[in-house]
């Protein structure tokens, strides 16, 4: 799978036209207040300028009347202070509904794109997403990227802030010497360049971090997590854990705390010149008021005009750091949307062509409000061609060169050691991962020119480690089939095969009980009765299902349970390939095949009594476990 590149300007563009998509009105609205709040501080310093000069010039004729009646008595002044307290009153107000909008824009935004990125993520094919150093990083800086992404429009507002208050003050700036807008532009534009420099390095830092930070999330989930809680604190576990975790934290936060210093410094460094050359203009005005040439209110007048011109270029300058760091946290986000999984169907053929020839002998039937085909209508069944598999973030070959005919109808056992290749072999069949060589002929087509959803809805499932989903009794067997989530009669029917009636029967909530201890009124099951539970969402799939796989479907049970489920295995396996992988060998009794794996090849295949004849590697294995219950 290929991360594609987007430079931080593309980055920005799409960042942009999504909270333009997302928050349109919201946006235009915190624009024509920030718009108008922009010219409050330029009308504030007029009208102070024109108090100042008021009260000199009342000053200066020497009156002995009481404030308050001169002040009502000076229309000019009265007004002047009057103006200046509401423009006041309506920059908070301003502000005050800005970041109320903005509370709500920052909402939307988060929901917008933490949906687009989960959705992208659930559906996305290809399993190795979630294996691929790369692709977890990049996962990882999503996070990121999604908190930093509703930033945008507060930056955004600030630098159309600053431009807003720029305008008017640069205007009047000029009105006192051309030169000074020059000087004041001239003494940020340092500072501006080396914050930029600065935030790149610390986005260089974090990228090459992800990695170390996705370490030390994986321990602050083992620290914290319910899976681990009982093992941590029976094997006391926490120092060392907690010390990798400080460990992990001291690395990064050095790493960052550096780069910060140095950054720090320099713009620190740069800001001080442009502090010397705010303070030229303003000496200027100084001595123009001594001079005579300027009046106090102009001191005033020039003095504010200087202070916010350097307002706003703080805000033009912070705002445009902000926005360029915004754009580099952004990135991943889009590089994720843009990811293409490798198992892709765009060359799937259309199962239409091999509906239409099952149909043509009579096989297609009816499931419910599906079509499906039978069990039979997998005439030539699996063949499994030179296959060899490394999974995307090895090197190491784990299945090599498979080659092994499954007919329609046939229940195959894999058995073997531990990482012999067993699951790996079904995921293959799942089409999980596609071969890295060779190819599993499905009834004839290539495997990888089916289209992918409608191959996965013609498989039933039992995996190794099955999902216990935080939900109700019912959705747990219901998400084997999702049309049948109100049919409480095949609900009840696959939980009672399952030998899971009792149990289900005893819960207050029956099957609307919440399963999981995390939610508010949850029960949970024990290993077994979890693996049970999946079992009857298999069954719940069962009918239109094609290929059933078994991955360790007893590993849980208890003896009793075992030899119950082995007799519905029986069953389920009949009108379809089963596939089972168990290293319970009394199951591979009741196979029609067995198929020995070492090593990712096969070494031995045959039916029971066959193998147990030749004398190898199933017999070694079969007796030794026969002998440990003698
Ligand atoms: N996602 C993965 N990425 C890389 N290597 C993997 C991955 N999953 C499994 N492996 C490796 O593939 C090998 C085969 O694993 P697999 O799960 O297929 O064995 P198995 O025969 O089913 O073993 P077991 O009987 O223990 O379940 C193991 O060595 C394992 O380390």
């Amino acid at each position: 799978m290929q991360i594609i590149e987007i430079s931080p300007f593309q980055a920005f563009r799409r960042s942009v036209t999504t909270v333009m998509q997302v928050v349109p009105k919201e946006l235009r609205y915190v624009a024509i207040l920030t718009l108008l709040g922009g010219a409050g501080p330029a009308i504030a310093i007029w009208l102070n300028k024109i108090i100042i000069d008021e009260i000199t010039r009342l000053l200066s004729t020497g009156t002995t009347q009481n404030a308050i009646a001169l002040i009502l008595s000076q229309p000019v002044l009265l007004s002047s202070i009057a103006g200046s307290l509401l423009v006041n009153l309506v920059s908070d107000a301003i502000a005050n509904i800005n970041s109320f909008v903005y509370t709500s824009l920052r909402d939307r935004i988060t929901g917008f794109i933490q949906g687009q990125v989960i959705e992208k993520v659930a559906t996305f094919e290809d399993i190795a997403l979630f294996e691929t150093p790369d692709l977890l990083n990049l996962l990882q800086l999503t996070e990121k990227g999604m908190q930093r992404l509703p930033e945008l429009c507060i930056r955004l507002v600030t630098m159309l802030e600053g431009i807003f208050i720029f305008i008017p003050a640069i205007l009047l700036s000029v009105s006192l010497a051309w030169w000074i807008p020059l000087i004041l532009f001239s003494c940020v534009t340092p500072a501006m360049y080396v914050e930029r420099k600065y935030r790149k390095q610390v986005w260089r830092v974090e990228k090459t971090q992800a990695s170390l930070l996705r370490e030390m999330n994986l321990y602050k989930t083992v620290l914290t997590g319910e899976t681990y809680a009982k093992e941590i604190r029976l094997f006391s576990l926490q120092p060392l854990l907690l010390e990798r975790w400080y460990g992990l934290y001291r690395t990064i936060f050095r790493a960052m705390e550096q780069i910060r210093r140095r950054g720090t410094t320099a713009v620190i460094s740069w800001s001080l010149l442009s502090g010397l050359g705010f303070a030229l203009p303003y000496l200027y005005v100084v001595q123009g008021v001594l001079d005579r040439t300027h009046t106090l209110g102009d001191l005033a007048l020039y003095t504010g005009v200087i202070l916010e011109v350097r307002r706003s270029l703080d805000n033009l300058m912070s705002g445009g750091s902000e926005l360029y760091d915004i754009a580099l946290a952004t990135t991943p986000i889009f590089q994720l949307l843009e990811l293409e999984p490798q198992l892709s169907s765009s060359q799937s053929k259309s199962w239409g062509k091999i509906r239409e020839s099952a149909a043509n002998n009579q096989n297609f039937q009816r499931n419910g409000n599906r079509e499906s085909l039978s069990g039979e209508a997998l005439q030539t069944g699996i063949d499994i061609k030179n296959l060899s598999f490394t999974y995307p973030n090895s090197e190491r070959p784990i299945l090599k060169n498979i080659n092994l005919k499954i007919h329609p109808n046939e229940m195959i056992v894999l058995v073997g050691e531990n990482g012999a290749g067993k699951t790996t072999l079904t995921k293959l069949l799942c089409r999980l991962y596609d071969p890295s060589q060779g190819a599993i002929i499905w009834n004839g087509e290539d495997l990888r020119s089916l289209p992918l959803e409608d191959l996965r809805s013609r498989i039933d499932v039992v995996m190794q480690d099955y999902a216990r989903f935080p939900t109700t009794v019912r959705e747990n067997v219901a998400f084997g089939n999702l049309p049948k989530m109100q049919d409480d009669e095949a609900i009840k029917e696959a939980i009672a095969e399952a030998g899971l009636a009792k149990v289900i029967e005893k819960l207050d909530g029956g099957l609307e009980t919440l399963l999981g201890k995390q939610l508010e009124g949850g029960i949970d099951l024990s290993g077994g009765q979890w693996q049970r539970l999946a079992i009857a969402r298999a069954l719940l799939r069962l009918s239109p299902a094609e290929l059933l796989i078994l991955d360790e479907p007893t590993a849980n049970l208890d003896p009793k349970t075992e030899h119950e489920i082995y007799n519905i295995l029986r069953t389920l396996a009949k009108g379809r390939i089963a596939v089972v992988v168990s290293h319970r060998l009394a199951l591979a009794k009741l196979a029609d095949r067995v198929v020995v794996l070492e090593h990712g090849q096969i070494i031995e295949v045959g039916t029971h009594d066959e193998l147990i004849a030749l004398g190898g590697q199933y017999h070694l294995m079969f007796t030794r476990q026969a002998s440990s219950y003698n």
